[in-house]
C-alpha cells in the first residue's frame, strides 16, 4: 500500500518542488496539496497518512501540531522550531505512541554531513564562527541550518572543554560581529542568484579549515525529504535532523 502524503505549503520554492518529487515516487500517492488559506481539515478528508510541512516559521507549529494531533506522520522542513516549540511538540508526541516526526533544518546530504563534520572538528580549533548565504526572499535569518550547526558545535566544544572563540571586540555599535547562538558568531548573508550556502570557519595558530556547502538548486532538498517520508512512520516520537534517521558513524 503506498503512502498518501499531504503537502503543506504547496504554493512555495519547496512545497513545490516536494509536489513534483512525491508525484515521482512509486511508493507514494500525493492526495493535498495546501496553500496559505487552505483548512487543515482537507488533510483528513483526503485521507493523508503523511504530512510534508514546507510552509512559514509562523505557521509550522500549528500544522504539526494538527497532524499529530490526529495520529499523522509529518516530515517538517519549515524553519522557526525553537527549542521551546521542540519541547511541547515532544510532550505532545508522549500522548500520540506510534507517530512520528522528523524536523530537519536541512535536507540536504551534504549539508548534514558539513554539519556533522565541522562538529567534530570544532573540538580541535581554537576559533569557529559560521557565515551562512542564502537567496534574499528568504524570511529568516540567521537560517535554521546555521542555529542547528551552531548548536551542535557548541555542544561538542563544550563537551570537550573548549573555551569560547577568542575575540578582544570591545565595541560593536551596530551588530557588525553578527548573531552568537550557542556561543558561535553567525553571520548572514542574502544575495540575489545565491539559493542556499553555508560555511563554517575553524581557525587555529597558522592555519584554518573551512567546510563549505552549497546547494545550487532545491532538488537538493528532495532525496532527504523522500528519505525522511519513507523513514518517519518506523521511528515514533521527535527526530531533529535527519542526521538522526543516516548512520553518519561520527
Ligand atoms: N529543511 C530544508 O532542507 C529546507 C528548508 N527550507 C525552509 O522551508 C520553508 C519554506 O521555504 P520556501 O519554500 O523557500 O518558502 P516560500 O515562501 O517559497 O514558501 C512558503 C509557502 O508557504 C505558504 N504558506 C504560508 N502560510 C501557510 C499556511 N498557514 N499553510 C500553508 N501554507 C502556507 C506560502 O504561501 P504564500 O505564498 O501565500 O505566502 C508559501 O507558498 C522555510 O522555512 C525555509 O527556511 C527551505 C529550503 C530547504
Ligand atoms: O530558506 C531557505 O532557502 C532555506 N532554509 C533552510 C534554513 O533556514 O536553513 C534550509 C536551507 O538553508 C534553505
Amino acid at each position: 500500500m503506498s503512502m498518501k502524503v499531504a503537502v503543506v505549503g504547496a504554493g512555495g520554492r519547496m512545497g513545490g518542488e516536494a509536489v513534483k518529487a512525491v508525484n515521482a515516487a512509486a511508493d507514494m500517492e500525493l492526495v493535498a496539496q495546501l496553500r496559505r488559506d487552505d483548512p487543515l481539515e482537507s488533510i483528513l478528508d483526503a485521507g493523508a497518512t503523511h504530512v510534508v510541512d514546507l510552509s512559514v516559521p509562523d505557521a509550522t507549529e500549528r500544522n504539526v501540531r494538527f497532524a499529530v494531533a490526529h495520529g499523522l506522520h509529518a516530515v517538517v522542513g519549515t524553519t522557526g522550531w525553537s527549542a521551546e516549540k521542540l519541547e511541547s511538540l515532544r510532550e505532545l508526541l508522549a500522548t500520540t505512541p506510534g507517530v512520528g516526526v522528523l524536523i530537519a533544518p536541512n535536507f540536504a546530504l551534504g549539508s548534514v554531513l558539513a554539519s556533522a563534520f565541522a562538529a567534530k572538528a570544532s573540538r580541535y580549533f581554537e576559533s569557529v564562527e559560521i557565515v551562512e548565504l542564502h537567496h534574499p526572499d528568504k524570511v529568516d535569518a540567521p537560517s535554521g541550518t546555521a542555529a542547528r550547526t551552531a548548536e551542535l558545535i557548541g555542544a561538542a566544544r563544550e563537551e570537550a572543554g573548549v573555551p569560547a572563540s577568542p575575540d578582544a571586540t570591545q565595541s560593536d555599535p551596530l551588530g557588525a560581529r553578527g548573531a552568537v547562538v550557542d556561543g558561535v558568531h553567525v553571520h548572514s548573508v542574502r544575495l540575489r542568484g545565491l539559493v542556499a550556502h553555508q560555511e563554517v570557519l575553524l581557525g587555529g595558530p597558522g592555519e584554518q579549515l573551512t567546510l563549505r556547502h552549497d546547494s545550487y538548486d532545491r532538488a537538493s532538498f528532495m532525496p532527504g525529504v523522500l528519505l525522511g517520508l519513507r523513514e518517519v512512520s518506523t521511528r515514533p516520537g521527535l527526530t531533529h535532523g535527519l542526521d538522526g534517521y543516516l548512520d553518519l558513524g561520527l
